[in-house]
């Protein structure tokens, strides 16, 4: 019988393991941290990076100016959006890939085991390093789709549109208001949006995912004392910042996880007996958490609770806190001004502008009662809707029968507790699905030290994501 595109395109994948590998080696030595002024040059070259991979697969590509921000009281370019065009066949369907291309801070001192900036290979096959799977692993998968075809002289069964951003880290800036202005302009045409930003819900079952939560992002910021002070001389006679203000973050949250801001859960969607059978189908087990997250330390002992409180529940978590002395030894000394950082992530029918409206007034009347001289303010410093999509559309079809040629297994549909704030914005704004299909694993420590990305994932997720292409443009579309 005669060998598809398709199966030339896998076993093509197949042998080319190192090549892949080599490439997000030198994407992640990129260090790329949109949260950071003095990582930003980088984040730029990482956008460099990916132009000039565009530019020898002959994508024709714009990186996107999209103005400034502030920053620590600096005004900052933001990096450009990479809009990316290949193909344009009015016969052929045209799907939006999206990803990003920062990644979240990392340092050696964090406790990683190796450089989180060289990646690095153990025994397993596990390829370490910040960014492997979040997202340049994933985002490195398109390219690496488009040069297999390349190679063996075959065409891509759909057209490409590329959307690749280095800000969703930090609450997506520029973004929104630049998919709005291409709605009817770039992005005119597209049939199916598919971003790989996300990950398995255990370690060897392929699931697509139809629902994210939101995000607020806070910081709450007291400051009393010019300067900061020796709390020898100083302490016991002012009014200390760092007093106020983790008194203020205890009040949040409670130990167990209930947030303790009056009105927070009123606009919570109600369970229905419908949606609650859902989470008892999942193939997903406990000690499947117990070993991502390194312990034993989980709230509810249940498979369908744990996932409930993951993905349709709000949480709050507190992050850290700026100006805070946090250096190794015992310097004794009273911060004069302290950030704290938390975030709520929310859900349907959460509205982010209610969010912020009743954490500001809960703080201001905790501080009121404080009865201390120092000042207090609280902002969201960014925020991003909850999302659900339709997973019954033509697209997760294609995805569950790519999933089920590359793994040999159905996919679980899942939905997932973090945010990626441009999935709504696709949705609504070009008025098509939105898919997640993840390349990496749930134990894959994305945000965290030793974030990692196994090669039979890196391998395995860009076979997978190829077969998309083909289901999608095989399919009947309606
Ligand atoms: N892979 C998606 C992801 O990690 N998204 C971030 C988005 C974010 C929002 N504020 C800071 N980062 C997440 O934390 O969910
Ligand atoms: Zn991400
Ligand atoms: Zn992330």
């Amino acid at each position: 019988m005669a060998t598809t595109n398709l199966e030339k395109f896998l076993e093509y994948v197949e042998n080319n393991q190192e090549h892949y590998v080599q490439r997000l080696r030198e994407a992640v030595a990129i260090p790329s941290v949109s949260s950071d002024a003095a990582y930003r040059e980088h984040v730029f070259k990482m956008g460099e990076y990916l132009g000039k991979l565009c530019e020898s697969l002959g994508i024709s590509y714009e990186a996107r100016d999209v103005g400034t921000q502030e920053l620590d009281g600096k005004t900052l370019q933001l990096p450009p959006i990479i809009l990316g065009t290949y193909g344009n066949d009015p016969n052929k369907p045209t799907i939006l890939v999206y990803g990003h291309y920062d990644v979240q801070p990392a340092l050696l001192e964090d406790g990683w085991s190796s450089d989180p900036w060289v990646l690095t290979e153990d025994s397993s096959g596990r390829l370490m390093g910040r960014g492997a799977t979040d997202d340049k692993g994933p985002v490195l998968t398109w390219f690496n789709i488009i040069e297999a075809h390349q190679k063996l002289g075959l065409e891509l069964p759909v057209n490409l549109k590329m959307c690749f951003e280095g800000m969703e880290e930090s609450g997506s800036e520029g973004l929104d208001e630049l998919i709005q202005q291409e709605a009817d302009k770039y992005f005119k045409g597209v049939d199916a949006v598919c971003i790989s930003d996300n990950y398995w819900l255990g370690i060897t079952k392929p699931c697509l995912t139809y629902g994210l939560r939101g995000i607020s992002y806070f910081k709450l910021t007291v400051s009393g004392p010019g300067k900061d002070l020796h709390s020898g001389v100083f302490g016991g006679t002012v009014y200390e910042p760092m007093t106020d203000l983790t008194y203020l973050m205890g009040k949040l949250v409670k130990p167990d996880g209930t947030l303790l801001v009056p009105g927070i859960y009123d606009n919570v969607a109600a369970l229905t007996e419908e949606e609650k059978a859902i989470y008892g189908k999942i193939d997903f087990k406990m000690h499947e958490l117990h070993a991502a997250v390194e312990s034993d330390t989980s709230i509810y002992s249940s498979e369908s609770e744990t996932l409930m409180y993951r993905w349709r529940y709000p949480s709050l978590s507190l992050h850290g806190i700026e100006g805070a002395f946090s250096a190794p030894g015992a310097k004794t000394v009273i911060p004069a001004k302290v950030h704290g950082k938390f975030s709520i992530r929310s859900v349907p029918n959460m509205d982010p502008e209610r969010i912020t409206e009743l954490v500001t007034k809960y703080l201001n009347d905790e501080f009121a009662k404080l009865g201390t001289k120092n000042k207090m303010t609280v902002e969201c410093i960014h925020g991003a809707k909850p999302w659900v999509s339709n997973p019954d559309h033509w697209n997760y079809v294609a995805a569950a029968k790519a999933t089920e040629t590359v793994f040999n297994v159905k996919p679980d549909l899942t939905r997932e507790g973090g945010s990626i704030p441009v999935t709504l914005t696709f949705q609504d704004a070009l008025n098509t699905n939105v898919l997640l299909l993840p390349v990496g694993r749930g134990d894959d420590g994305a945000h965290s030290i030793n974030e990692k990305l196994d090669k039979s994932n890196l391998v395995s997720g860009t076979k997978l994501l190829g077969a998309y292409l083909y289901e999608v443009a095989a399919i009947e579309r309606k």
